[in-house]
């Protein structure tokens, strides 16, 4: 089981609610966590249980950022919005960068996403079991 962080920005979101419900048999075998308005929408549309942190603007990729520093987080898809500036745009980076310093696959839009995620589910990532 790996620990799946879901994170979209507004514009993103109703892709995020699409995805989730097209690949919940995937998801569903996993531990997902969120940001606090991705997560609420995800759970509103699926029966899938996420763990939800704040809203991104508000420290929820912060929160994430720490559990990816801390090795608690497997796999990053976050629908980010390319096209709209966002206040927390530090927050974000930080976030991206963390996952970078500990080599977290991630990924920022759905084609990636979609390729992730059936990748896990032929235990492509298992090696992230034995760190
Ligand atoms: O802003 C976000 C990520 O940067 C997402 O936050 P919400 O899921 O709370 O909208």
């Amino acid at each position: 089981m790996l620990r799946i962080a879901l994170i979209a920005h507004d514009r993103m979101k109703e892709q995020m609610v699409q995805f989730s419900i097209a690949y919940e048999p995937i998801l569903e075998k996993h531990k997902l966590y969120a940001t606090g308005t991705t997560g609420t929408k995800i759970m509103e549309n699926t029966n899938l249980e996420v763990k939800r942190f704040l809203s991104g603007p508000f420290g929820g990729d912060q929160e994430i950022g720490a559990l990816i520093a801390k090795n608690k987080m497997d796999l990053v898809l976050f629908f980010r919005d390319p096209l709209t500036s966002q206040p927390h745009e530090p927050d974000i980076l930080a976030l991206l960068r963390l996952a970078d310093v500990h080599n977290i696959p991630v990924a920022t839009n759905m084609a990636t996403a979609e390729i992730l995620i059936r990748s896990i589910d032929q235990g492509d990532l298992a090696w992230r079991d034995s760190i």
